[in-house]
Formats: structure tokens, sequence, C-alpha cells
């Protein structure tokens, strides 16, 4: 069996950068910039008050001074003239600071009477001017490969920015495999349980910024599997849920065993995930994950997550793991790289990390109730309360 991380290279290496499409700025949610976006004007794009009060000349501001107000510059109407000796100008937060004025008196810290001001004895020091292109300059820019986060979003609008080059969405296709499952709201017999792979990994597929398409469940039947992966036509990648281990009726073993796939790997040393797989499907990239539910979410965590970033153009890498204390004692680990369902918590100031008691795959509550996988590398000796351990936050 292959390690985790020649498994996930190898998915990788049969994944490209989907095409690049343009949308606009309203669409950019959760999209990743594919190439260099550059701001069209400077921002602020002149000196402005930070303050609401009063417009004034920094040299003018003696104890009881006395200020004539000539105007009113408001954000989005500015005053047009220029302020000399003894002048002052009412401005409001975001408005252009006018011609002759290098400082701006907050209105506490004066007293107006009809259009004169009165500068209070103890003001504040602060200038409150925002200089022109204090935030960006014109031609500055965003680089690319990025992914689009509600600030930097709200930066390319700044940059007066509408229309931007992102990669297309990757269609992740799902097939769920099975004659046990039924689709939910769907009364199962006596046999049967209700298909929940498919909608764990759509809703994993869909927050990282590619879209599923759920297809109907393929029945344990070679006619049915091809039928329904047939129908992933025109997918970036297929995901297979179910049937991919030794079992007579685990047809997607048997597909990847017998070279039906293009298969580039069966089995992996990790645990859940041991009969993973990945190759093509009639050209189309292929990605078969164990049934059952912990084993797919887990393999969609540490495959998916990563094979999306690839196909969004993002760094080829697998998940960030994070150092954390290990709350109790464990027995050495097995061959296989083990994804263990723990909670993390801080403690004293200390990250402590404690695997549940129950790691059967089967068990969703037990994901549920995980908020990080707990990584043991094959054949780790025996660890103790207060040894370090490397996690993926959930
Ligand atoms: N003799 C051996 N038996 C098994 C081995 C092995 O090495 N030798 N490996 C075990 C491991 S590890 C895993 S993981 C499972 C994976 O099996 P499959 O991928 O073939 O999965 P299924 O048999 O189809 O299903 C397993 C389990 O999950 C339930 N399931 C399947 N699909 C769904 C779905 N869409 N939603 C909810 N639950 C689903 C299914 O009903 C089964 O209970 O094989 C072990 N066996
Ligand atoms: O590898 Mo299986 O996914 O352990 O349950």
């Amino acid at each position: 069996m292959i390690s985790v991380d020649e498994a996930l290279a190898q998915v990788l290496a049969l994944l490209s950068p989907t095409d690049i499409e343009t949308i606009e700025i309203r669409d950019a949610t959760a999209r990743v910039l594919a190439q260099p976006v550059i701001a069209k004007r400077d921002q602020p794009p002149f000196a402005s008050s930070a303050m609401d009060g009063y417009a004034v000349k920094s040299g003018e501001l003696d104890p009881y001074a006395q200020l004539l107000v000539i105007g009113e510059s408001a954000a989005g109407n500015r005053f047009d003239g220029t302020i000399k000796a003894g002048q002052c100008v009412r401005i409001f937060t975001g408005a252009p600071v006018p011609e002759g004025a290098d400082r701006i008196l907050i209105q506490e810290d004066c007293t107006r009477s009809g259009n004169v001001i009165t500068v209070n004895p103890d003001i504040d020091t602060a200038h409150y001017i925002r200089p022109a292109g204090g935030d960006f300059r014109a031609g500055s820019t965003i680089d690319a490969p990025t992914p689009l986060t509600p600030s930097n979003i709200a930066l390319i609008a700044t940059m007066n920015v509408n229309e931007l080059p992102v990669y297309r969405k990757p269609v992740i296709a799902l097939v769920a495999t099975g004659d046990e499952l039924v689709h939910p709201s769907e009364t199962p017999n006596q046999d049967q349980i209700i298909s929940s792979n498919n909608f764990g990994l759509k809703a994993l597929i869909e927050s990282h910024g590619a879209t599923a398409r759920l297809l109907p469940i393929a029945r344990d039947d070679m006619d049915s599997l091809t039928t329904v992966l047939d129908l992933c036509e025109g997918a970036d990648l297929i995901v297979t849920l179910g049937g991919a281990s030794v079992g007579d009726h685990d047809l997607m073993g048997k597909m990847a065993a017998d070279g039906t796939l293009d298969t580039e790997f069966y089995k992996v040393a990790m645990r859940p995930g041991k009969p993973l797989m990945a190759g093509r499907y009639k050209g189309t990239p292929l990605i078969g994950l164990p049934g059952n539910p912990v084993s797919s979410l887990v393999c969609g965590y540490v495959f998916l997550i990563p094979a999306i970033r690839a196909m969004l153009g993002l760094p080829r890498a697998a998940l960030a793991t994070q150092t954390a204390t290990l709350g109790i004692d464990l027995p050495a680990n097995g061959p296989r790289s083990h994804y263990m369902r723990a909670h993390c918590e801080i403690t004293d100031g200390q990250n402590i990390c404690t695997p549940f008691e129950r790691q059967d795959s089967s068990l969703l509550s037990v994901m549920t109730a995980a908020n990080a996988l707990m990584i043991r590398p094959p054949n780790q000796g025996a660890l103790s309360a207060g040894d370090d351990v490397q996690f993926v936050p959930l």
C-alpha cells in the first residue's frame, strides 16, 4: 500500500486548473482570482477628513482663537474654495479636505456661535487627515492565484474593478453506490439505510469553492454503475462513494483491481480510508472513496480539499497541520496513518487534543463531535499524555 503523501501526489497529478472565466464582483464570493487585478485609482482619491469637525490651518489653533466658517465640505460634495487666514470650513468624515487646510479640528474641541467657532483651550493633537493614496495607489495589484475573501473583494471593489478573471468552479460528480441506499425522505425497507455520504461530501465540496453534481444512486450491478458513471460526462472529477473494498458486491474495487478503471493506485496506508482508489474513467479523473461514512468524510478532507484547490489553480499541497498536546496515553499505532477523530480545547493556555475512545469508521455522531483529525504516522510508538501531536482542524 502506498502512503497518504504518495496517494495525494498521484491524485493531484490527475488534475489541472480549470479554465478562466470573467465574473462580476457581486458574484465573487469564495471564488479564486486567476490573474492579477490592477487598481484604477488612488484610495482615497483625495485627502479626506477622518472626523466630523472643521478644516483649519494648524497654526491657528491657539486657545480661544476664533475662526470664521466660510463653507461646508461633505462626503460627495467638496468645498471648492481655499481657506485663508482666520477661516475654516465645516467638514464631515470622508469629505475632501479644502485647499489651505492641513488639519481637522473635531467639533468636540470648539464651540460654534453663528458662523464663528471658538477653539477650546485643551484640544486633541491628531490631524485627522487621510492623505490621498494612503491606502493604495493607482496601479497597485492583487496577485493571483488568490482566494477571494471578504476583505480582498472589498479591496478590489475600491480599486474600481468590477469584472474579475477567476477559475471556473470545478464540477465534481458524486456517485453513491449500493443496493442498501435510499434517498433521505424515501421509506427504507428493513435492509436499507439512508444515503448520507453524498450529502456530507456535497457540503464539503461546495464549501471549498467547487460545484457538486449529485448523481442517482448506482446499484450493485455493473450496468447500473456504468450507466451512472456515464452520466458524469462533462464533470472535472468523478467521486464514487462505497463499493471500494474487496467484497463480492464492491464493484468499484473490482474495477480498480481489474483495470476497467485507468487505475493510478488502489489502497492507501491510512485509517480510515484503506480502500481508496484514484484513476480515470473514460478519461475523466476519478477518486473512489470508501463507503463507511467517516471514511468518506475523512478522505474528503484529506484528498478532496487539496484536489479542489489544485483545480482552482492554488498551490498543490496537503492540508496544513498544527501541533497540539496529547490529552491521554495511547498505545502504539499500526502500519497505517491514523486520522483519529479528536477534540481539541485550550486548557491553561495549552491546546489539548484528545482522541475519542470510539474510532469505528461508521460513527458519524463521533465525527460530528470532533473538531480535529489527530494524525498518527504509521508504526508510531506508544504516546503519553503531554506529548506533541499533529492535527488538522475540522
Ligand atoms: N475483508 C475485508 N473487508 C473489508 C476491508 C478489508 O480490507 N477486507 N476493508 C474495510 C474497510 S477499511 C472499509 S473502509 C470498508 C469500505 O468498504 P466499501 O468502500 O466497499 O464500502 P461499502 O461496503 O459500500 O459500505 C461500507 C459501509 O458504509 C455504508 N455506506 C455505503 N455508502 C453509503 C452512503 N452513501 N451513505 C451512508 N452509508 C453508506 C454501507 O452501508 C456499509 O455499512 O470495507 C471494509 N471491509
Ligand atoms: O479504512 Mo476503513 O475506511 O478503516 O473504515
